[in-house]
């Protein structure tokens, strides 16, 4: 597992920090894992609790994160899509990069547990999610327990915060790397995720919409941008119509995200678009160029619209 010293000499022989960068912990999660993946070494890793503890605690001593953002098998992440309606993204905190990885799922238990003992299964709700078909075959009458993360969820197999869970007749889904990292817990299964290949793709945030991402493997995805919409917010006088905002927008599209607006009307919703540069071959300061002219056509045609990243 990631090993992450937080200083480094630098050539003159001074300590320099490095930068730090949030995840979703404990330790041992996957998006601990494609954090190390992308940064190794070139950053400090910081833990929280939650996807929203990540947002919310990015700063200009902390400005770096990452949050899951879609999984192949099991869709959008719901927690940050709504945590993207949230004021301070496109204000102090922007969507930076991403990164892909690939996961297996294992299910994991307290040493000694076996198969036919397993009446609750802890996970974050996407692992739930994309071993679906594994739990209706093997164990169809188990209770899905939805945890803040899957390392978390590992965790409580070995300190149970609550009495209506006999950890001995418990399973967590999660990475195999969490039984290195708490002692005590053993892999019953290993590959139980649904589907051949399973991918989450990872959002880079920072706080600060410039400073420089230290990645230290280089992005291979280049080139799209995150626009929020907020269409007409009395949502009863105008109809929405989707024609009006891709017409006004004129660049390419790779993905339309929905969710219910912040605002107390009854189904007004919040469009996330993600664009793309179709070759993707101009430079940062065209693509960027290019991004905030489609923003100000969404604005001159009514939509309220927000730049929440450009990458
Ligand atoms: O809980 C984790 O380990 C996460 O990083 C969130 C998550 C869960 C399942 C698949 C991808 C990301």
């Amino acid at each position: 597992m990631p090993n992450t010293p937080s200083a480094l000499a630098s050539s003159s022989g001074e300590v320099q920090e490095l930068p730090a960068l949030i995840f979703l912990g404990l330790p041992g999660t996957y998006s601990h894992q494609a954090a190390f993946d992308a940064f190794g070494d070139s950053v400090h890793y910081v833990a929280k609790q939650t996807i929203a503890d990540v947002i919310e605690s990015l700063s200009s001593e902390v400005p770096f994160g990452i949050i899951p953002q879609e999984n192949s098998t099991n869709g959008s992440v719901i927690e940050t899509y709504n945590l993207l309606r949230c004021e301070r993204v496109g204000q102090d905190s922007f969507v930076r990069g991403e990164t892909s990885m690939q996961i297996q799922h294992s299910l994991v238990v307290r040493q000694n547990v076996k198969i036919e003992d397993i009446e609750h299964i802890f996970s974050h709700e996407q692992a739930l999610g994309q071993c679906k078909a594994f739990l209706k075959g093997l164990l169809p009458r188990a209770s899905l327990v939805p945890m803040d993360s899957t390392a978390s969820a590992a965790r409580a197999l070995l300190n149970p915060s609550s009495e209506s869970f006999d950890p001995l007749k418990s399973a967590a889904i999660c990475s195999t790397v969490v039984t290195s990292l708490f002692p005590g817990l053993e892999v019953l299964r290993t590959g139980i995720q649904d589907g051949e290949s399973n991918m989450t793709r990872f959002y880079i945030v920072s706080y600060g919409v410039d400073v420089g991402i230290p990645w230290q493997t280089p992005p291979t995805y280049q080139k799209h941008a995150l626009i929020r919409l907020l269409p007409d917010r009395l949502g009863d006088s105008v109809a929405w119509d989707s024609s009006r905002a891709i017409k006004a927008l004129n660049i390419p599209i790779s993905r339309i995200d929905r969710r219910p607006s912040l605002y107390p009307v009854t189904f007004h919703d919040v469009y996330f678009l993600e664009v793309y540069a179709d070759g993707g071959k101009e430079s940062d300061v065209a693509w960027s160029d290019c991004v905030n002219q489609a923003v100000e056509g969404l604005r001159q045609a009514g939509l309220e619209s927000t730049v929440l990243g450009i990458w």
